[in-house]
């Protein structure tokens, strides 16, 4: 049954039942009508209450419902103002969720109750959409401009206790909300109900609405880097102001289908269903998330406390899970304990703000900070975040091996290290793992969890289960060298550099893909990740430094096209922020304000006349494709390798740990909606004029899938057959 009735004295109260997240989906629209059509017309029946079963209200609406052939035939807002137009008052109950056209249904009611845990919001903005059922018409009529915008243009959702105090709801209460909105509903039979009727209100504002919708719009252009969504928020809500409330449902039913027509709903909802997917892992073997299960981890440790230690142990903290954190000396223990600390301050803070505490006790208390292995000796799994030198994470996990009790989780953090030689060395490599996580990890909200050959089911769930109690999207890869991410980063850092030595700036080729959305360009990251990582792996692998053989011309490496240029910067001192210096200058040691360098232009012109290197004239849309597709290549060699179980792993890797605009999808689905004929044209082009660069050779899958058509992304699986798997 999508929606039941029960009678409570002469109170109807009707229950949405659609789980897991009682979404409004057709059915449950159709019984809603039904229900609300039989308790207006029943004598028996006084006032009305509108609940969800299992403690959650609704999600909003069914999203597949949105893709797929069973297209919605019962509009939402038509329900909407069904109810509010109704005589008999019409209280919520609101509890566990009440989100996007779930909070509009409640909006459309007369009364709104809220369990104090609920969490409400309009997030149909991080889908790729706007709230259409009303929302941007009823919200603002509700609680004002200003606030309205904020909860519409983030889609964050908003606390109950919080909610109460913007005027959301009536009332929070710490028991049953169903038993609370009966109450209320009884108590307001016969009230009169004109003002609680949303619609019939206009909106209140003592602001110029017009200039400050102005400013709204172009901080969120600069800030939403190409998404509409954020946009068509604005002005859904600019309409709100300025038109009745019925031309304002046109203006927002209007602006849902331009956003519709511009493909960005479509990427962001199968971001949405990505990410969820990719926690459902399953190996080759047939152990899957459902048929394992995870151990439970009460206690953790972290050893070393540098920049990715601290955001992990902050990481634990948050989340209510007694860390040990353990530092080599005093010094170094001191300054991590000072940086955790404050970064657990920050959090405190925040989630006052949002008039919360720490869930149960107090994170600051639960962090432990020693000097002394044998304090790890009890925890049930530990996170090693030293820097990457295979041979010191060996004799931590040489040392972990011989304390630890026996079935503790011994996981690494390496961006791209051998697992199974760091497992090697323990007397448990069924328990250990890469855990990779991205810098801030207190923030980042990706978690690769790498499998070693002999990593168990077992611990595989449980580091799956940590990076979800940790908020964090965790995907499960195979291990090769830089496992998938940073894997791909290579062809994509390539292409960058050698479009500098073609002729472009840092900033041409950053400002190129900074448009298409990134979060960052690839010499502003480089400069903030710091460029003696890669300078030091490079001389490690003989490619840069003494260890090139001598002869070598400066701009090949073993018979193919090199870029030296990051090498020659680093042999200068320029690292990038930490040197205040690197592909930009910034304004000291550690500034984060990067600008163009013109040291950098006089420098790279130098570069090209002395190797003769003639400027081409590559138009801006080839800086895309170069890096783009380059990135795109290698992820198709992932799954060639069976190091990504699909796409949308890749994806959503893309999308949580790189700052790949989540309104294209991620890389994969990108390239689904270019066209993998057009993404093979361009690579085949290129490498049949550059054959010295490997990485541009087009895939064996790339070709498979474009010899077939080009089928969309969500039918890459069945074209391809059975593919390597090394999960
Ligand atoms: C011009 C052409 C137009 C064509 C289209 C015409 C249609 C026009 C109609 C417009 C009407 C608009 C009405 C309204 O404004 C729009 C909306 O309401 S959109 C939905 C807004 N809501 C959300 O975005 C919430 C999304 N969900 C979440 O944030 C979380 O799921 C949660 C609710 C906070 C719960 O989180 P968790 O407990 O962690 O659980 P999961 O996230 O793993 O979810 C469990 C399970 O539920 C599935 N699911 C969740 N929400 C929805 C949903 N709204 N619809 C469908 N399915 C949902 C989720 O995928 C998981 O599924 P599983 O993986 O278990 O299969």
């Amino acid at each position: 049954m999508a929606a039941t009735r029960t009678l409570s004295h002469t109170v109807a109260v009707i229950k949405i039942n659609n789980p897991p997240v009682n979404a409004l989906s057709t059915p449950v629209c159709q019984a809603l009508i039904k229900e609300l059509a039989e308790v207006k017309k029943d004598p028996s029946v006084e006032a009305i209450v509108l609940c969800g079963a299992n403690g959650k209200f609704s999600a909003g609406a069914d999203i597949r419902e949105f893709s797929s052939a069973a297209r919605r035939t019962v509009s939402l807002e038509d329900i909407n103002a069904e109810i509010e137009s109704t005589t008999k008052p019409v209280v919520a109950a609101i509890e566990g969720v009440a989100l996007g056209g779930g909070l509009e249904l409640a909006l459309s009611c007369h009364y709104r109750v809220a369990h104090i845990k609920t969490v409400m919001g309009l997030p149909e903005v991080l889908i790729g959409i706007l709230p259409a059922a009303g929302g941007t018409q009823r919200l603002p009529r509700l609680i004002g401009i200003p606030a309205a915008l904020d909860i519409i243009v983030r889609g964050r959702h908003v606390p109950a206790t919080e909610a109460f105090q913007l005027g959301i709801v009536d009332e929070v209460v710490p028991s049953s909300a169903i038993a609370a909105a009966v109450q209320m509903a009884r108590k307001v039979i016969g009230k009169p109900m004109d003002s609680r009727r949303l619609s019939t209100n206009a909106v209140q504002y003592n602001i110029n609405v017009d200039a400050f919708l102005d400013t709204a719009l172009e901080k969120a252009k600069r800030q939403f880097r190409g998404a509409q969504a954020p946009l068509a928020c604005i002005e859904a809500v600019r309409a709100s102001a300025q038109l009745p409330y019925q031309r304002g449902i046109e203006k927002e039913r209007q602006l849902f289908a331009s956003l519709w027509a511009t493909g960005q709903p479509q990427a962001q909802q199968y971001a949405f269903f990505s990410e969820r997917n990719v926690g459902k892992w399953t190996l080759p073997s047939g152990e899957r998330w459902d048929n394992v299960r995870p151990c439970q981890i009460r206690t953790a440790a972290v050893i070393g406390l540098g920049t990715m230690g601290r955001g992990i142990v902050t990481s634990l903290s948050k989340s209510n899970i007694p860390v040990i954190a353990l530092e080599q000396d005093t010094k170094q223990l001191d300054s991590g304990k000072k940086a955790v600390n404050s970064l657990l301050e920050r959090e405190a803070e925040k989630l006052k703000k949002q008039g919360n505490s720490f869930a149960e006790g107090n994170g600051l208390g639960s962090v432990h900070f020693t000097l002394n292995f044998e304090d790890l000796k009890n925890v049930d799994l530990v996170i090693e975040a030293v820097y990457e030198n295979m041979n010191l994470k060996k004799d931590i996990f040489r040392k972990l091996s011989s304390i630890m009790k026996p079935d503790a989780f011994l996981c690494t953090n390496t961006s791209g290290l051998n697992i199974d030689e760091i497992a090697s060395v323990t007397n448990r490599p069924q328990l250990v793992i890469g855990t990779h996580f991205f810098s801030p990890a207190n923030i980042m909200r990706l978690l690769e969890v790498v499998r070693g050959r002999h990593t168990s089911p077992t611990t595989i769930a449980t580091a799956m289960s940590l990076g979800k109690m940790l908020g964090k999207v965790a995907v499960l890869v195979g291990n090769c060298p830089l496992f998938v991410g940073n894997r791909m980063l290579g062809p994509y850092l390539e292409q960058a550099n050698y479009l500098l030595e073609e002729g472009y700036y840092p900033e041409e080729v950053d400002q190129a893909l900074e448009e298409f959305g990134f979060a960052m360009g690839p010499f502003r990251m480089m400069d903030l990740a710091g460029l003696d990582v890669g300078w030091r792996s490079r001389m490690e692998k003989g490619l840069a430094g003494s260890g090139v053989p001598p002869g070598t011309p400066a701009r090949q490496r073993e018979g193919n096209r090199y870029c030296p240029l990051a090498d020659m910067l680093c042999e200068l001192g320029r690292f990038g922020q930490k040197s205040g210096k690197g592909w930009y200058q910034y304004e000291k040691p550690g500034g984060r304000h990067a600008h163009p360098d013109p040291w950098v232009r006089d420098f790279l012109a130098k570069y090209r006349k002395t190797y003769n290197i003639k400027q081409q004239a590559v138009h801006p849309e080839q800086i895309l494709q170069r890096c783009l597709y380059a990135l795109i290549n290698e992820g198709f060699r992932v799954l060639e390798d069976g190091i990504a179980s699909g796409p949308e792993d890749i994806d959503v890797i893309y999308n949580n740990g790189y700052g790949w605009p989540k309104h294209r999808g991620g890389p994969m689905y990108y390239a689904s909606a270019v066209g993998l004929h057009e993404v093979l044209m361009v690579l085949e082009g290129y490498h049949k004029a550059n054959p010295d660069v490997p990485s541009m050779k087009p895939s064996f899958l790339l070709k498979k899938l474009a010899a077939v058509g080009g089928p969309p992304i969500k039918e890459w699986r069945t074209q391809l057959g059975k593919l390597p798997n090394k999960l």
